[in-house]
């Protein structure tokens, strides 16, 4: 079983349109809403391949909670008043997208704690604990880093996909594996990532500080993770239509965990991470993939890292 735990939920509103206009009345070709936020996401695509997850989060009831019992997660919902976020994707014909995220309802000191205690309580009998997402208003930096620790009081691993100064603090927890993208990686280590030597040197730091496992997304260059048994990249799949990359790096995260809680190694469940998040940037809105939708085939094997490989879109 794997626990999520997402501070800061979301109801995703996609809209469609041609083009994006500043200032102009568009008309939309099409919009969706999708339960959101980090961890919710994680835990939609375990639900999808059959794998039992919980989703804790503050608030998470009303429309999100109707959604979620929908895609089979039983969220669990902790104090928080106010209602859930709306984080809008305005997606142009061409793929570009521009996204509004809300800041989210503000929780007080003891919603934070009940948010922590909540997960504390759930944790033992997990295999793995992920805490994703950005800090609501009203709650500590540390916040992940608290999940961290409380979710160490049983025997669930943890992993870790936030930014800014939240993953600094959650770094310093200690958790089991953090998921950055790159510029998240860049903003943690204070410095520029622009070659896969780059990314590798800043992951062997993390690990040297005691975290088991870093795995970054490289957005279409796929994805590497650096492990005890060894580093692996795998390139991602081209893929033809870019619907919306909106929880793509969610499906990485959970692609891999799936994969290791499956008994894969780091470098066959890498391989299904990419398999995850190419099939994530292929469907719309914040839709994400189930088995039907992955194509383990047309993945790369995992291989050592070519460590000129160019991060920037730059030549080289
Ligand atoms: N343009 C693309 N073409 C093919 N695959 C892509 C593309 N963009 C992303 N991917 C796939 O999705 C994965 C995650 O992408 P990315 O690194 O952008 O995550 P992220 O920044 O954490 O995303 P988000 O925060 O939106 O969930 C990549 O490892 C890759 O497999
Ligand atoms: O505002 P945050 O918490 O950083 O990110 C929230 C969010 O953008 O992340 C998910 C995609 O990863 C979406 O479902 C959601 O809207």
């Amino acid at each position: 079983m794997v626990v999520t735990v997402t501070p800061n939920p979301s109801l995703d509103r996609t809209v469609e349109v041609a083009a994006l206009v500043r200032g102009a009345v568009l008309r939309a070709d099409a919009s969706r809403v999708d339960p959101g936020g980090k961890g919710v996401n994680v835990s939609r695509v375990l639900a999808a391949f059959g794998h039992p997850t919980l989703a804790v989060m503050p608030g998470g009831t009303g429309e999100l909670a109707t959604l979620l019992r929908a895609a089979g997660i039983q969220p669990v919902s902790t104090p928080a008043r106010g209602t859930t976020r709306v984080n809008t994707a305005l997606v142009e014909a061409d793929g570009t997208t521009t996204k509004i995220n809300e800041p989210g309802v503000e929780l007080h000191a003891h919603e934070v704690a009940a948010l922590v205690d909540t997960v504390a309580a759930h944790a033992a009998p997990a295999a793995w604990v992920v805490t994703a997402g950005s800090v609501p208003r009203g709650a500590p930096d540390d916040l992940h880093a608290r999940i961290v620790t409380a979710a160490r009081r049983g025997d669930a691993r943890v992993a870790v996909d936030t930014s800014g100064p939240a993953l600094a603090a959650a770094v310093a927890a200690g958790p089991d594996l953090v998921k950055p993208n790159v510029a998240e990686l860049a903003e943690l280590v204070g410095h520029p990532l622009p070659r896969l030597a780059d990314v590798l040197a800043a992951a062997a730091d993390l690990r040297g500080g005691g975290i088991d496992t870093v795995l970054v997304s490289l957005g279409a260059a796929g994805a590497v993770v650096v492990a005890p048994e060894g580093t692996w990249h795998t390139a991602s799949v081209p893929v033809t239509a870019v619907r919306s990359t909106v929880g793509a790096g969610d499906s990485t995260l959970a692609g891999y965990l799936l994969a290791r809680t499956s008994g894969a190694s780091p470098a066959d469940a890498l391989v299904h991470a990419v398999a995850c998040g190419a099939a994530a940037v292929g469907l719309p809105g914040t839709a994400v993939p189930g088995p039907a939708d992955i194509d383990i085939s047309s993945v790369k094997p995992a291989s050592a890292p070519e460590e000129s490989l160019d991060l920037t879109g730059e030549a080289a």
